[in-house]
């Protein structure tokens, strides 16, 4: 079993909203991985941070992604630092895996003041744009198919990616 696609991409890529809307269009089930880790944990992302710390909430997000990697067949959107894990990366080869790409400008709008993402808390400018630079590498080489989202809204993304895949 493999999910239809997962999305990768940034804060603010739009893998929680276009996710949605391509299940919907596809007529499978969604997953969102921060969602997953918030019901095991009993706790809101920011809480598991402040809480426990980024690590324990890496090592959460690698155990979701593993086992939903091999028992999901729906879309899955994972949270944009999943990829930093060299493990994680390698569970991805073989599956479908959609890059949202978004620059700085869109993904800035789009996150805010970064209210609900906790890395994003202190100086979400500088470090929503280092975030970008250090990962764009990771997301182009864990993908198989790249979609543009700047500018364009998630509902055209959706039915574009479900055209295409
Ligand atoms: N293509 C888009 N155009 C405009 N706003 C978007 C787009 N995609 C997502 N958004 C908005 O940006 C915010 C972040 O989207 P979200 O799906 O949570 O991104 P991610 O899960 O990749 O961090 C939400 O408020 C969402 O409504
Ligand atoms: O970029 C990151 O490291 C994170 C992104 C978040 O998900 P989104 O990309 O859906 O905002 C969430 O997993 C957590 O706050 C960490
Ligand atoms: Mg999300």
């Amino acid at each position: 079993m493999s999910p239809r696609a997962v999305l990768v991409g940034a804060p603010g890529a739009g893998k929680t909203t276009v996710g949605r809307l391509l299940a919907d269009r596809l007529g499978v089930p969604f997953l969102d991985a921060d969602s997953a880790i918030e019901a095991e944990a009993g706790k809101p992302i920011p809480e598991i941070f402040f809480d426990e710390g980024e690590e324990h909430f890496r090592a959460l997000e690698r155990a979701t992604v593993a086992a939903t990697l091999e028992s999901f067949d729906g879309v899955f959107a994972l949270g944009g630092g999943a990829i930093l894990a060299a493990e994680t990366r390698k569970a991805l080869a073989g599956h479908t895996v959609v890059y949202l790409e978004v620059g700085f400008a869109d993904a800035l709008s789009r996150v805010g003041l970064g209210a609900g993402r906790p890395l994003l808390a202190i100086n979400p400018r500088a470090t929503l744009k280092h975030l970008l630079d250090q990962r764009r590498p990771l997301y182009e080489e864990v993908a198989t198919v790249t979609v543009v989202t700047d500018g364009l809204d998630p509902d055209a993304i959706a039915a574009d990616l479900a055209a295409r895949l």
